[in-house]
């Protein structure tokens, strides 16, 4: 079996893998794993990923999580152009600056809409309007920080050059612009390196990516989403309660 790729395209490390390898060329199956389904936590994905989390690559008997490390895998297996992962040190560590302030600052906080404005109302429950308010001011802080403190006036996040950082960053606000966040208002430097970043991934790609993600809220509105299982409701509920 050759390299398989578990992913939800609804997620955001898993849009930043898929469009990585696609855009790559990276021979590859999608089993894909639908996790307002559940399907993550089925006893069928249990042994390929025991922390029942998507991303997840399995190349032969070697078995991967963690988006990042997945990009790094891949990109020295495909030899990929330099530009993705920089052998140069000093635009080496700059990538890893940005995914560690990634890691910590953007992931926690913009994937919250998607729970407020579509898997809590799925399962029946209201996310409080201050939770919604403080995630709001978070969002707008660590876009304002993204701007300000990493692209400031290059091309690209890390350097003239598009990395892995630009991937990751791009998928996290796809996420709120799904959700119907304009991220890019009042912000004209982070609006022209997103049309640069999509010019450089091409709109077919982009579109096949990011396609789930920009219908979810069309769906959710007209009640297409089956409601989860009993047990993944339950789930469910325990991460809203969580929502800071
Ligand atoms: N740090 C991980 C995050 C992975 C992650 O949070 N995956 C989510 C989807 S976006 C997931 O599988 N969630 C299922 C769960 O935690 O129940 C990465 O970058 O791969």
């Amino acid at each position: 079996m050759g390299l398989e790729l578990y992913l939800d395209l609804l997620s955001q490390p898993c849009r930043a893998v898929y469009i990585f390898a696609k855009k790559n060329g990276i021979p590859f199956e999608l089993r894909t794993v639908e996790l307002i389904k559940g399907q993550h936590l089925n006893k069928e994905f249990l042994p390929i990923n025991s922390l029942q989390r998507v991303p997840t690559l399995k190349d032969g008997d070697f078995v991967l999580s963690e988006s990042v490390a997945i990009l790094i895998y891949l990109s020295f297996k495909y030899q990929t152009a330099d530009h993705w992962y920089p052998s140069d040190l000093q635009a080496r560590v700059r990538l890893h600056e940005y995914l560690g302030w990634h890691a910590d600052c953007i992931r926690s906080i913009f994937g919250v809409s998607l729970w407020t404005q579509v898997l809590a109302p799925l399962i029946g429950v209201q996310v409080p309007e201050e939770k919604v308010k403080r995630n709001r001011t978070s969002v707008d802080q660590a876009l304002q920080r993204l701007e300000d403190k990493f692209l400031r006036d290059k091309a690209f996040l890390t350097g003239q050059q598009v990395t892995l950082a630009d991937l990751m960053a791009l998928e996290e606000l796809m996420q709120l612009v799904a959700l119907g966040y304009d991220v890019f208002e009042g912000r004209p430097r982070l609006a022209a390196w997103h049309q640069r970043v999509e010019a450089f991934l091409g709109a077919d790609l982009c579109q096949e990516t990011h396609g789930p993600i920009l219908n979810i809220l069309e769906q959710a509105t007209n009640n297409k989403l089956a409601k989860p299982p009993p047990e993944v409701c339950s789930y469910m509920l325990l991460r809203i309660s969580r929502i800071p």
